[in-house]
């Protein structure tokens, strides 16, 4: 063994290093076996970078997380929300309590603290409770297991200094990424960043897209309506499954920034249009809803799979094309094509907490190069004289304003920009821009109680082929 590995190793003893030997049994204590998934789960998403939905799916999800039962798969899902969602304020709480920063390397003994501290300053759980099942979970693990007493030390006094620190941590700290802090800022200013990440620490509210009589749904799931039509309840109380309507197909859960794209085509009875970036297919069924021809196109046939599954439970029909739309070749161009294009999603953070820790300015970058060349093929799928919606779930100008700029000033003699003008569409008014632009985001749509505001943060362009 070189000298360089020996020091290797004896780090990993000290700090609990990842790549140490995992603990081989989960001890026999009530809870434990929920806060080692989710332990196990922080890791995956923080140091490598797994998004949390794979990660938690029931069917296909990580195993430590399918081997528990459903009360601990949402005990795990709430836990991981909340120490994603506020990652910087506890990191902070944390190392008020600490000597010394824990090396970058500790990344067993973060988690396990990170869990805990969720638990304790957020989730109504006891904070001794909290507390044990963390020291338990260090010392079942050899990576660990010397720093039980510290776990111990640290989470106590996190729970007995909450009450003074946490009100005023929360004030003074962004629970986001410096590089997301600076890119917001510049982009919309201090003080609507400011309320973006504020908004950015709620839960989103659940919305529906209903296929008729939006207010009576609204009544039956006891949501109310929104002035774009959307129906929105604070909170899901069970599986959406068993809500009324879902077997019926009456409506499908759908954010209301979400459900704008669509409607900027008007009325598109009788025409063809294609959904370029087509799955789960919402905005595929809001297209089918308005009378238009439907070509849905997806590149992956698993998702393809879940957006006919999704059309069938809502009685809805669309050509379903399996395709990358680079090469993908259609017998006739169409009168309208919608790309809604894969993204950062920087806007949906709310929903996602984990997207601000698995991106960065890279991956930026690298998708808004996909969208251009998306969105380049989109213009050629098209007739001249007719129109292309271009959106995405960012908040980032790189992915919106100033990819759209750079692809008319590349288009001069194809493409027009085909501004979106307010009252076209009911309630969008507070989100057109001087340029015509639609640019929605968390801090939008304030109605009052937070809890039920807001809107994921969307971006839509229009333009018009012209030749
Ligand atoms: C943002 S999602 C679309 C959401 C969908 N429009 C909706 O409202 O339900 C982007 C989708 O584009 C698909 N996609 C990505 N690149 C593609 C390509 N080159 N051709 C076709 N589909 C693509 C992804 O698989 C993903 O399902």
């Amino acid at each position: 063994m070189s000298g360089g590995q020996r020091d290797d190793k004896r780090n990993r003893a000290r700090t609990g290093n990842a790549k140490g030997s995992r603990p081989s049994t989960v001890p026999d204590v009530p809870g434990i076996a929920a806060r080692m998934a989710a332990a196990r789960l922080l890791a995956a998403t923080i140091d490598a970078g797994t998004p949390l939905d794979g990660l938690t799916d029931h069917e296909h999800g990580h195993p430590q997380f399918r081997a528990l039962d459903m009360r601990d798969r949402g005990l795990v899902r709430a836990i991981l929300a909340t120490a994603l969602r506020h990652r910087v304020t506890i990191t902070k709480l944390l190392a008020r309590r600490l000597e010394k920063p824990l090396p970058a390397n500790a990344t067993v003994l973060t988690h396990i603290l990170h869990v805990a501290a969720a638990q304790i300053l957020f989730l109504d759980i006891p904070d001794s409770a909290a507390v044990d099942l963390a020291v338990t979970h260090a010392k079942a693990d050899p990576r660990t297991v010397r720093f039980s007493g510290l776990v111990n030390g640290v989470l106590r006094t996190l729970a007995r200094a909450k009450d003074a620190e946490l009100p005023e941590m929360l004030a003074t700290t962004s629970d986001a990424p410096d590089w997301f802090v600076e890119r917001l800022t510049a982009a919309y200013g201090p003080e609507q960043a400011k309320l973006i990440l504020a908004a950015h620490r709620i839960e989103a509210p659940v919305d529906f897209t209903a296929k008729a009589d939006p207010a009576m749904w609204a009544e039956q799931l006891g949501g109310t309506v929104l002035p774009t039509g959307t129906i929105r309840i604070e909170r899901l109380s069970g599986p959406v499954a068993e809500l009324p309507g879902f077997a019926e197909g009456a409506w499908w859960v759908q954010d209301a920034a979400a459900a704008l794209p669509a409607k900027l085509f008007g009325d598109v009875t009788g025409q063809r249009v294609a959904d370029l970036c087509a799955a789960p297919g919402g905005k595929t069924a809001q297209l089918v809803l308005t009378g238009a021809r439907v070509t849905a196109v997806e590149a992956s046939k698993n998702r393809l799979a879940r957006l006919a599954g999704n059309l069938e439970r809502l009685g809805l029909d669309a050509d379903k094309v399996n395709a990358d739309i680079l090469t993908y070749e259609p017998a006739e161009l169409f009168d309208a094509v919608l790309l809604d294009a894969p993204c950062s999603s920087t806007g949906t953070v709310r929903r996602h907490p984990d997207v601000l820790w698995t991106k960065s300015p890279a991956d930026i970058t690298k998708l808004a190069g996909v969208q251009r060349a998306l969105l380049d093929r989109a213009v050629k799928l098209v007739r001249p004289g007719g129109r292309i919606v271009f959106s995405n779930c960012s908040l980032d100008p790189e992915e919106g304003e100033a990819l759209v700029a750079g692809f008319l000033a590349d288009h001069k003699a194809k493409v027009e920009l085909d501004p979106i003008r307010t009252g076209e569409v009911a309630g969008i008014d507070d989100f057109v821009t001087a340029t015509g632009f639609l640019r929605t985001t968390p801090a939008g749509l304030d109605i009052g109680n937070p809890a039920i505001s807001g809107l994921d943060g969307f971006f839509a362009a229009r333009f018009r082929r012209i030749a």
